[in-house]
């Protein structure tokens, strides 16, 4: 299993107009990626994947254009979650034999789930797929928070690695990583890094890091090594930019943005907006140029 430790991009996925997936844009997502933004893993299938929009087939051939694309030159994580469970071991049987180094799953969401059902649902993909898993925790979208006691059920299981944390609850983090300290954390807001790093977190995933992987990794990197001052301006600069996407449209702003340095990364799957206004084409074009050209 390769380290999992470090900077993943949470990968984006390219649509045609259609709505149906656009490969040749997809793999120079990855190839950006990887060949640009230096990452460390790619996480292929979660939120910024645009997946629970997504049918079997489509979260199958991501995961399989990823794998072929990236091959063995960085990590692989695959987010299989899915409220339907047997959608879920089916999809994590397919990563595990595709060779993703870990699975991750999203808490079960929508219906209000019990405890036992959520610890009932990481337990089945686990023993199905024999695979890794990395609890997928992101309170804002699904309602579900998971304590520090729940944590510990999750991980009496040798082979949950950790939590993908998204969310800004730094006590409840602070003790994770003190009852847990061989639990490995990933922090999941790009713009919470530095407080993040300072907690201990092993790695960051994140949507932004397809666009400013570059300065993540500085971040990261110099919070690990106890210079926060600096990493605190690079965080700050990071903000700005963060701040602008999220006012003009989350995915569909970074994606323009890569376009802009001729990655055809498309449009997004409706009911999202597929496609940026002329406004939205401006603004992001501002970003582009005062940012990260
Ligand atoms: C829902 C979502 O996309 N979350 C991402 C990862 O957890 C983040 O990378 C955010 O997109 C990013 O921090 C902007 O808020
Ligand atoms: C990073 C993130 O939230 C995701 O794409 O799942």
């Amino acid at each position: 299993m390769k380290n999992l430790k470090g900077i993943f991009s949470a990968l984006l996925v390219s649509f045609n107009e259609d709505g149906s997936i656009n490969e040749k844009g997809l793999r120079q997502i990855i190839r950006h990626n990887i060949d640009k933004m230096k990452v460390d893993g790619l996480y292929v299938g979660g939120s910024t994947g645009e997946n629970f929009m997504l049918s079997t087939e489509e979260k199958k051939q991501i995961f399989r254009i990823a794998k072929d694309e990236a091959k063995d030159q960085v990590a692989l994580i695959a987010q299989v979650g899915s409220v339907n469970l047997k959608e879920a071991v089916e999809l994590g049987k397919y990563a595990t034999e595709l060779g993703y180094d870990s699975l991750s799953a999203v808490t079960p969401f929508y219906y209000k789930f019990s405890f036992p059902e959520i610890k009932h649902y990481y337990e089945t993909i686990i023993a199905e797929t024999g695979n890794n898993m990395i609890v997928y925790s992101i309170p804002f979208l699904t309602g579900v928070n998971i304590g520090v006691e729940q944590f510990g059920e999750l991980y009496k299981n040798p082979k949950v690695l950790g939590v993908k944390f998204t969310a800004g609850d730094f006590y409840l983090l602070e003790r994770l990583r003190k009852a847990y300290p061989e639990k490995l954390v990933w922090a999941g807001f790009d713009e919470m890094m530095v407080p993040a790093a300072s907690l201990g977190v092993h790695g960051a995933i994140g949507s932004t890091f397809n666009v400013n992987g570059l300065r993540a990794r500085q971040i990261f990197e110099l919070t690990q090594a106890g210079q926060v001052k600096e990493a605190l301006e690079i965080q700050h600069v990071t903000n700005d930019l963060i701040e602008g996407i999220l006012a003009n449209g989350l995915y569909l702003t970074i994606k323009e943005i890569l376009k802009l340095q001729g990655v055809d990364a498309g449009y997004c799957r409706e009911p999202m907006t597929a496609k940026a206004t002329e406004a939205q084409l401006v603004r992001a074009k501002e970003l582009y140029e005062q940012f990260l050209k």
